[in-house]
């Protein structure tokens, strides 16, 4: 399968929320990553056909979508950052309620519900109301009812917004055990919620597409950049101050950090480079970079 997007505008009256973005999915796990206002909900909605975009093309499989919306909604799963229940349905009753909107036929959704329930671990729950489940279970039960028709192309807004730390580890590991043979886009500006599972990442600041490409070429532009050196907290503000400590941590009761050294001005260990450093690098000027 091949999701081709053609440069791609949005605008909200004169502002523009997405400047000619072009891009192409096939079968992966795609981290679309950016700071709050990057445009990655205006994008996702559009491609969920939610939002009208004002200029330019999708094509799936060489074929524009608008030609054939019904089959493309049929194979998409959408998963948005709000979580949008019906607090008084049972699980049971909000998983057939979202198969019969898809249009399913109702063997289909007695199976298929059976079986997510298990993989997303709320079977023992499945005839109790949503109203009693907690952020997790809720947002597992989101899952399962996106994956009712089994999509092709699988859409997760903040997948893991609100869930603490072992519940966003079952999240993540769950979404990559769905995602065989289908594209899935999760947006998220936790780096460390997609850092591991997906294929191709995708960095998006006010509106255009900055950096893209897989784990090894991403982490190519801070190759030889990234240091790490014991410091003093008097050391940390001074650093700080310059925006040039990607993150720091004690190892052996010693203070350390991780520093992007542009320039070659600091002393240091060189090491690897991950992700959180490279969106520290491209973000590091906005104020709510999450890593
Ligand atoms: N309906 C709207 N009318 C006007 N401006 C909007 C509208 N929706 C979004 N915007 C603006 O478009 C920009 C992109 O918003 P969007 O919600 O797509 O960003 P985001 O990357 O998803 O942010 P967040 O991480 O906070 O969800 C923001 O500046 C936002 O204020």
């Amino acid at each position: 399968m091949k999701l081709e997007i053609k440069q791609l505008v949005k605008n909200y009256g004169s502002f523009t929320a997405l400047d000619h973005i072009s891009y192409t999915f096939e079968n992966g796990i795609y981290a679309l990553l950016g700071p709050n206002g990057a445009g990655k909900s205006t994008f996702m909605n559009i491609l969920a056909m939610l939002l009208k975009e004002t200029q330019g093309e999708i094509i799936l499989d060489g074929k524009p979508l608008v030609k054939q919306k019904k089959s493309f909604l049929n194979m998409l799963g959408y998963m948005p950052q709000q979580q949008c229940l019906y607090e008084d349905f049972t699980l049971k009753d909000f998983m057939y309620y979202i198969g019969n909107l898809k249009g399913m036929k109702k063997q289909e959704i007695i199976s298929r519900s059976q079986y997510l329930v298990k993989e997303v671990k709320l079977e023992d729950v499945f005839y109790k109301k949503l109203s009693a489940f907690s952020g997790g279970m809720k947002q597992r039960a989101m899952l399962a009812a996106t994956l009712i028709n089994d999509p092709k192309i699988l859409i997760l807004d903040e997948p893991t917004a609100g869930l603490d730390p072992m519940k966003r580890m079952e999240m993540q590991n769950m979404i990559a055990s769905f995602a065989k043979d289908k594209i899935v886009l999760i947006a998220t500006h936790v780096v460390s919620d997609v850092e591991f599972i997906s294929s191709k990442f995708i960095f998006l600041k006010e509106g255009h597409i900055i950096l893209q490409g897989d784990r090894i070429s991403i982490l190519e532009c801070l190759d030889q950049k990234v240091k790490e050196r014991e410091i003093t907290i008097e050391e940390y503000q001074k650093y700080k101050q310059a925006n040039i400590v990607s993150s720091i941590y004690y190892r052996h009761d010693k203070l350390f950090a991780r520093i992007i050294d542009d320039h070659d001005e600091y002393s240091g260990e060189v090491i690897t480079p991950e992700i959180s450093d490279v969106y520290f690098y491209l973000f590091r000027d906005e104020k709510d970079a999450v890593l």
